[in-house]
């Protein structure tokens, strides 16, 4: 014997309806079965709506009540054959007239007992099943049609009835012993009490009612069929990436269904588990597909997380106060509080200091757990040793379900770890001894990101999500997209990432895309994207409140440069080729790195100086084994490096200047680059991180261009060089008459900075240094005769987006 059970979605529609019929059949060709079916898909709630109103006299309630004949009349109609149609369309009408009948009685008396209401409800499963039975009889179908309220007894408690086993036990096996049908077909939810009054098992009671079945008649398995390939490792509405569990036990099902996995009405695993009858959830509409299937066993262990749930609309109490540290029976009376007043306690922490307790609950139940609990402490909030109960709304309790996790160190680590590097806070956590459920309260403003964090962390070894703001998209920025387009199949493959645009910004327009930006397309949609708005951006941004969010910034900007902190401080890290916030005031630079510290996110900016090149990151690692910086030598300016190279007077000035803008070394601004301010924000960098507190305006700058070249824009400032080609020929010709080359030299000393042209002779590390190459000499305690040397390129959109591309993987890979 099989017991299967269908679900509402499954008997929604006739052509449903066939697909059941098909796996009955199928199934009842090898054994018999007893198939369980629920009410057609919304038809409770319209009967529930139709109780309601009535209950305040609003004569609505017929129009509801029409609406629910019509859907079984029309369900009638195109099911059966017409020449069978007669009968069942009659029933229909009866139990309809029935039904209008108890909410008449309800308008009248302005109030529907939880006894009117079980009533009420019960048509919908009881319809739907004679319905589908009148179809089996017209396919020639041979079955049994039996009334679940002659099997399943209970007492008297309506809307949630407790079932009494013995008694059910035997009427069930009693009739199945005596039934000569192979295929027996009855309606969930429903039984009845002691006085043949019609009571129902719960929302979601049909599960329970096969289950109930299965135990008694010792089913060799019990099947729950409904619209989904079985329980999910997360709710697929919140994580895309949820797929379907294959096998679990009977106790993370259990775990799973109360912490809101809707595939499973929770008391529906009681009864096979104590019969260790295997349960398998199926989907009616893809029957093919492997399902979950619960047994007694633990799943094989291959994945040592089972499953995520989550419950939302949570209100979190706390009860805190000197007076209740170490006086017994406090928790008593609080629970006795809330349970006197039929609130749910879904979760509970209590610190060791016992100085407070806190409970999740129900939003629902919100208000009347705080008077009852302000009311039962009433004396001790009077005398000042408690506190009255602190009540906060809009949580969420997410929680991680697993057998394996018994004895398995490490797994609250990752949990709490994957969390907080998204900057999702967590308000209370409860741990059970069986360690089968590690459950958290977080906001539920934070719930999809949380389950998406945690899922991506403990299921989807595929690929961990970055996801990326982009403003900027000029040399360097579109370069950088365009690197991220070539790359994004082997970053998946070989990285596991999965590396997605999701917003993108010039000074003009700005796009977004959740799924992330098409980056074969980004520039279309970017040229019809929305007007550039910076605050819109951060606003947005911020709100998608994306897992594993990076801010990258690829402009000159200094507005740009003072938004860090707002994605800071929401735990987006933030990757930059821009140098002005690194060389703003020290207090500026040091907020945002303890800001990173403590928002646990990641602020990174190697291509701030020496573009691709790893110059920050080789200055960290000598600091961090231990090495101190005692002077750094170094050219760090791509761009001076190339116009003094290339400068040998067979063209102006002015135009090698042209050429390394062409070529896309110089700044957005070239005076930039030629009055020495780039090179000081470098020195100045590397100073700071090499842990000096320096400011700007501390360092030193001989400077070789003629003031009146700064003066005006950036379209007058070619041709005020060009009026000042003689002084660049005399620099050029004093350096070449004593056999130098000229180089633009930065020099950190002890603590004092400076920059500045020079000439050098061929014995300087510098004289060699082709195009735009910039070379870095660090002189520390282990480097001190010789030093660690950083050389190459130090310019270029190409080297500079690859620079910022491996600070991107670097914040991804933390
Ligand atoms: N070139 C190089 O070798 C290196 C460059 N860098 C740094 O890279 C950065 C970018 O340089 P580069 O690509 O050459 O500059 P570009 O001028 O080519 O591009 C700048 C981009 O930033 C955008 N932008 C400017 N201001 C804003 C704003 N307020 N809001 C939104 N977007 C803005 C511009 O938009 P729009 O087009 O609409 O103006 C443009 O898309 C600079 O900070 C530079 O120091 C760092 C290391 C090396
Ligand atoms: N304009 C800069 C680019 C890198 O920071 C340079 O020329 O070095």
């Amino acid at each position: 014997m099989r017991v299967l059970k269908f679900g509402g979605s499954s008997v929604a529609t006739p052509q449903s309806v066939e697909a059941v019929l098909s796996i009955v059949k199928q199934s009842a060709e090898k054994r018999p079965i007893a198939f369980v079916v629920s009410a057609m898909g919304g038809i409770t709630d319209m009967l529930l709506m139709a109780g309601r109103l009535a209950t305040v006299q609003s004569e609505e309630y017929k129009q509801i009540i029409a609406e629910i004949e019509n859907r079984f009349l029309e369900y009638v109609r195109h099911m059966l054959p017409i020449t069978t149609q007669s009968a069942t369309l009659s029933m229909v009408k009866q139990q309809i007239n029935t039904i209008e009948e108890i909410c008449n009685g309800v308008f009248v008396l302005q109030e529907m007992s939880p006894r009117t209401s079980d009533r009420l409800v019960s048509f919908g499963e009881l319809i739907t099943s004679r319905i589908i039975s009148a179809k089996m009889e017209a396919d020639g179908i041979p079955h049994a049609w039996i009334d679940s309220r002659e099997l399943i007894k209970t007492n008297s408690k309506f809307g949630h009835a407790a079932v009494s086993f013995s008694a059910t036990n035997r009427l069930i096996r009693k009739c199945f012993e005596a039934s000569t049908e192979r295929i027996a077909i009855l309606p969930g939810f429903v039984a009845s009490d002691d006085f043949g009054n019609t009571t129902t098992l719960g929302r979601g009671g049909s599960d329970y009612t096969a289950a109930i079945l299965a135990a008694a008649l010792s089913a060799s398995r019990l099947e729950i069929w409904t619209d989904v390939s079985g329980m999910m490792t997360a709710d697929p509405r919140q994580v895309r990436n949820a797929k379907p569990i294959e096998s679990i036990s009977y106790q993370e099902a259990m775990e799973l269904s109360h912490f809101g996995a809707k595939v499973l009405y929770p008391p529906t695993v009681q009864p096979v588990m104590r019969k260790k009858i295997p349960l398998w959830i199926k989907n009616t509409f893809a029957p093919a597909d492997h399902g979950t299937l619960i047994t007694d066993s633990a799943h094989d262990g291959s994945e040592k997380i089972s499953g995520l749930s989550s419950i939302s609309s949570i209100a979190l109490l706390s009860l805190e106060g000197a007076g209740m540290v170490g006086i017994p029976g406090f928790s008593k009376r609080l629970f006795a509080a809330l349970a006197g007043e039929g609130v749910n306690v879904i979760l509970i922490t209590q610190g060791s200091s016992e100085h407070s307790i806190c409970v999740a609950i129900s939003e629902s139940d919100e208000y009347r757990a705080v008077n009852a609990v302000n009311q039962a402490f009433h004396s001790e909030i009077a005398e000042g040793v408690v506190y009255p109960i602190k009540s906060e709304r809009d949580f969420s309790v997410v929680a991680l379900v697993g057998n394996s996790m018994v004895n398995q160190p490490g797994i609250s680590g990752r949990m709490f770890g994957a969390l907080g590097r998204n900057g999702i806070n967590v308000r209370a956590i409860a741990q059970g001894s069986s360690e089968r459920n590690i459950s958290t309260v977080i906001s539920t403003s934070d719930l999809r990101k949380a389950l998406n964090v945690l899922h991506e962390s403990f299921f989807e070894t595929s690929y961990k999500q970055i996801n990326l703001f982009v403003v900027g998209v000029g040399n360097v920025g579109s370069r950088l997209i365009e690197q991220l387009r070539h790359q994004q199949e082997y970053l998946q493959e070989q990285l596991k990432l999965q590396v997605r645009v999701i917003g993108v910004a010039n000074s003009r327009q700005m796009h977004f895309d959740e799924d992330g930006i098409c980056l074969d397309s980004w520039k279309e949609k970017l040229s019809v994207g929305s007007a550039m708005n910076l605050e819109k951006f951060i606003e947005v941004a911020v709100g998608m409140n994306k897992r594993n969010s990076i801010f990258v910034d690829n402009t000159g900007s200094h507005v740009i440069a003072k938004t860090y902190k707002s994605f800071l401080k929401r735990s987006i890290s933030v990757v930059t080729c821009n140098k002005i916030a690194c060389s703003s005031a020290y207090s500026e630079y040091s907020e945002l790195k303890s800001l990173a510290r403590k928002f646990n996110a990641q602020f990174l900016f190697e291509t701030n100086v020496g573009a691709g090149l790893p110059v920050i990151n080789t200055l960290n690692d000598l600091l961090r084994s231990g090495d101190r910086v005692s002077s750094i030598q170094a050219v760090l300016s791509g761009t001076l490096n190339f116009v003094f190279n290339k400068y040998d007077g067979t063209r102006t000035f002015a135009e090698v200047v042209q050429q390394a803008q062409d070529e896309g070394y110089t700044e957005p601004d070239p005076r930039l680059d030629l009055s020495g301010t780039d090179v000081m924000r470098k020195i100045l960098i590397l100073a700071r991180e090499s842990g000096r507190v320096l400011e700007m305006e501390q360092i030193k700058n001989a400077e070789f261009l003629p003031e009146s070249c700064m003066e005006g824009d950036i379209a007058s400032f070619y041709g005020e060089v060009a009026k000042h080609e003689a002084h660049f020929k005399e620099l050029l010709e004093k350096a070449q008459v004593e056999g130098k080359r000229l180089k633009y030299i930065a020099t950190l000393k002890g603590d004092k900075a400076s920059v500045g042209l020079q000439a050098v002779s061929p014995t300087s590390d510098f004289y060699n240094l082709d195009g735009k190459d910039n070379a870095v000499l660090f002189f520390t305690d282990r480097y001190k005769e010789q030093p660690l040397v950083v050389k190459g390129a130090g310019a270029g959109a190409e080297v500079t987006a690859s620079g910022i591309f491996s600070d991107i993987i670097r914040a991804a890979r933390v």
